[in-house]
């Protein structure tokens, strides 16, 4: 049977979860794109090629590579499994009664790819070409969707993520993203390859309103040592690090979540914006942000049920990540060049780096004064082309959901 468990950061990668640009990015225009939390539209077939070559170079270090729209193509072949979808994605409440009913048929009758296609890539009224007298239908145009596409499926990590032996399935912060969850709780839930496997699900598989407990993967650092690193960034909030933390401790799989106090803006949405993990004792930080008088705490079980203690980390909040893994001190790889072009290399994502084993990380070409640093610092710099992939914002990490990876 598949093993699914993400026992670190930078252990072997042994399977991964990604998702090639479709056509929810061919939809993407200057005037939606924003909402769609894009900074730019881009050359999808360019970034889909680029996106071939992140596959090929994880496949090169011998990870597994799965792809999203297929997995979930395959999950939609289960009538259980498209009825748990759609009933979720298509309500009486988001269509009036009338229209919901014609868009649920015509979801219904697509097959399983097509339906993913759609799922993914949204719907327009052209192509839904239906005659329903219904206002809702009647009063748009032909260009407008039905469905909304969600192209930030490209970014796996922060929909759901692996956690030592279980998964959180994330109940999302912004509209726009909402909707992938949805199908993440699906795979998991009917996909034969995680049907019968074993593992724990910590949080978000429950419909209802989450209410402002927020976590995405982007922000969750699996440092290994049963310790886990959450950012409280625009995305994140303390109320969902309290309730993730938990299910780590009721389930067992974690024993100490270190919290870190970010700030709320664009260019650090997630903690992985900012810092990710290379060599047992290594980061990649952007000094701007990562400053070391940032606030941290240390969560820990209690001893009642459900109770966790909070301590407020009184030290800098890399001594309290190097007293988790256990090391002197760690060493810290900051964004390369000078100010201007370190803030730039930031914003292109070049903290944003995905690490296959110890010290052999991926990352985008173009940030080439933090490559160096990394190289100076004994970091192995896997380079894959990303000007067009980059525009939404995300690197080789946020690209990523690994399902399966070693632990230190
Ligand atoms: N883990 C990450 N840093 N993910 C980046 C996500 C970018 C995406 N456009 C968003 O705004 O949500």
């Amino acid at each position: 049977m598949s093993r699914f468990y993400v026992g670190s950061e930078i252990g072997q990668l042994r399977k991964v979860l990604i998702h090639r640009p479709e056509l929810s990015l061919r939809r993407l225009t200057p005037t939606n794109c924003e909402d769609l939390l894009f900074d730019d539209v881009l050359r999808v077939e360019q970034a889909g090629k680029e996106h071939d070559v992140f596959a090929q170079t994880l496949r090169n270090e011998g990870v597994e590579v799965f792809h999203l729209r297929e997995v979930l193509a395959e999950t939609l072949e289960i009538e259980e499994a498209k009825q748990f979808v759609l009933d979720r994605q298509i309500s009486q409440f988001r269509y009036g009664p009338a229209l919901a009913k014609v868009v649920r048929e015509y979801y219904d009758n697509l097959p399983a790819t097509k339906l993913a296609s759609h799922l993914i890539g949204g719907l327009t009224v052209a192509e839904l070409n239906s005659d329903l007298g219904s206002p809702t239908l009647q009063v748009m145009s032909q260009t407008d969707f039905i469905m909304d596409p969600i192209p930030n499926h490209l970014f796996t990590r922060d929909t759901s993520c692996w956690v030592y032996g279980g998964v959180s399935v994330n109940p999302m912060t912004k509209p726009a993203r909402k909707r992938e969850t949805v199908h993440l709780r699906a795979i998991y839930k009917f996909h034969p390859m995680f049907k019968d496997a074993d593992f724990e699900i910590y949080f978000g598989d429950e419909d209802r309103n989450f209410e402002l407990s927020h976590i995405e993967g982007g922000d969750v650092l699996v440092i290994g040592k049963g310790a886990v690193l959450i950012g409280m960034s625009e995305r994140t909030t303390p109320q969902g690090v309290e309730l993730l933390a938990q299910n780590l401790f009721r389930t067992g799989q974690a024993t100490k979540v270190i919290a870190l106090q970010l700030p709320k803006a664009r260019s650090c949405m997630h903690l992985d914006t900012v810092m990710t993990h290379m060599d047992l004792d290594c980061f990649t930080v952007y000094p701007d942000i990562m400053r070391d008088d940032i606030a941290a705490w240390e969560l820990t079980p209690g001893n009642a049920a459900g109770e966790i203690v909070f301590t407020r980390v009184k030290d800098r909040f890399t001594d309290a990540i190097a007293r988790a893994l256990g090391v002197p001190e760690l060493r810290l790889v900051t964004t390369g060049g000078d100010v201007f072009e370190a803030e730039r290399e930031q914003w292109n994502d070049a903290n944003n780096v995905l690490t296959v084993r110890p010290g052999v990380v991926i990352g985008y070409e173009r940030n080439v004064f933090t490559i160096e640093k990394m190289q100076a610092a004994g970091i192995t710099v896997l380079p894959i082309p990303g000007e067009d992939l980059g525009r939404g914002r995300g690197g080789a990490r946020c690209m990523s959901c690994p399902l399966e990876r070693d632990g230190i």
